[in-house]
């Protein structure tokens, strides 16, 4: 057991740090004075003053080295929901978020804070302004979220008080902003195919979706308030926008910013479901043969088709949360940081 590290120290480590969501976390921890290190697969940016360690965070003998000093871990580090390779899923997401915990108690750290995911409590069927106490999905509707359950379950059940490890989850829901990697650049490759004109089920469904800079500020402010005796040991807290929208109006304003039409025909969501189901089945009985990633995955119909919002007033209340960035401005400030991805670009 190492030598704990001095209680307050700002030495902090984002494990994932090279990515969407961790690049923009390590930026806004160095702005309020932490000193950062990014532990990844690999280093994706070079910023002054922030040590890179590469490595995969299922090895114990890294994590270790880089956990040196440090007294808070973010842990938003996570195969690709795409990549549907369950074998992955539970190395990284279950067995690696066991090793970290360890290497975590091992190294002295009194505090860890996971990027969980809200969608540890959809099953593909309607969830409005759902809190927290919410039952994990019993038939998750991927390997990712299955994996994200068990992960969530494993950092809130390490929340040790007496001895001094302390641990809280964030549940984001629809990242987007500045480079992400996936929904704006799917979103805009699905227009380039021509698929994206049309509206799945009535077009009414209210979602969230959450402007990346909101999703750091409800991580900070977990670890800030993560302290002995706090409402925050062992919790999970959504972060949302607050500001619910139709699924197809967010949709629609990203496509038309960047110069796309917006979706216009409607197709009923159980035909469109039961399409995207035949055809992930044929992906699994054809996988030996040949592969191929439909667009319209069983889990993009069912999150583009049904309402799925939730409360954020657990976060208000222990964490004093407010989103710092309106939906109108997320979309503007994402739209205009993609120019390569404008129609006819
Ligand atoms: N993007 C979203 O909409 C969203 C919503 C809710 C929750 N989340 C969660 O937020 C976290 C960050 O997501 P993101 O969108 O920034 O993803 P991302 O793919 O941009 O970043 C993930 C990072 O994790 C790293 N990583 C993956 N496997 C690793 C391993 N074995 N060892 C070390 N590093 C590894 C990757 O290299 C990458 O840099 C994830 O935990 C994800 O589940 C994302
Ligand atoms: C219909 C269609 C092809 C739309 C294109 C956009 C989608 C690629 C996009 C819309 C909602 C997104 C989303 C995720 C991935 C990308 C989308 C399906 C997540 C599943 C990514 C993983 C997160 O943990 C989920 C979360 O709980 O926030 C995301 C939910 C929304």
């Amino acid at each position: 057991m190492a030598t704990r590290v001095r209680p307050g120290s700002k030495r902090c480590a984002v494990i994932g740090g090279s990515g969407f969501l961790g690049r923009h976390l390590v930026e806004k921890l160095q702005d309020r004075g932490y000193s950062v290190s990014v532990f990844d697969l690999h280093q994706s940016y070079q910023l002054q003053g922030v040590t890179f360690h590469t490595g995969d965070l299922c090895d114990r003998q890294a994590l270790l080295s880089a956990l040196q000093g440090v007294s808070l871990v973010f842990h938003c580090a996570s195969p690709a929901p795409a990549s549907d390779d369950r074998a992955l899923f539970e190395r990284v997401n279950i067995r690696g978020t066991q090793t970290v915990i360890a290497a975590c108690i091992e190294a002295g750290v009194q505090k860890l804070i996971l990027t969980s995911s809200a969608s540890v409590v959809f099953e593909g069927t309607d969830i409005k302004n759902g809190r927290e106490d919410l039952p994990y999905a019993r038939k998750p509707i991927d390997y990712y979220t299955a994996t994200k359950i068990q992960q969530e379950k494993l950092v809130l059940e390490a929340c040790d008080e007496q001895n001094g490890f302390l641990t809280a989850a964030i549940r984001p829901h629809g990242i987007f902003g500045p480079r992400d990697p996936q929904l704006v650049p799917i979103l805009v490759d699905t227009a380039r195919r021509g698929k994206m004109k049309f509206i799945i089920g009535d077009g009414k469904n209210l979602v969230d979706f959450t402007f990346v800079e909101n999703v750091v500020h409800g991580h900070i402010l977990a670890a800030e308030c993560l302290r002995p005796d706090s409402p925050t040991c062992g919790k999970p807290y959504h972060i949302t926008n607050d500001e619910p929208v139709r699924f197809w109006d967010f949709m629609s304003d990203v496509l038309v910013g960047l110069g796309y039409s917006a979706p216009r025909y409607h197709l009923p969501y159980t035909l469109v479901y039961g399409l995207a189901l035949l055809l992930w089945l044929l992906t699994l009985v054809l996988r030996p043969v040949m592969s191929f990633k439909p667009t319209f995955t069983p889990m993009r119909v069912a999150l583009a088709g049904t309402h799925h919002y939730y409360s954020c007033e657990r976060a208000k209340e222990d964490l004093g949360y407010k989103p710092v960035v309106s939906l109108k401005d997320g979309i503007q400030r994402t739209v205009l940081s993609y120019p390569h991805l404008r129609h006819g670009a």
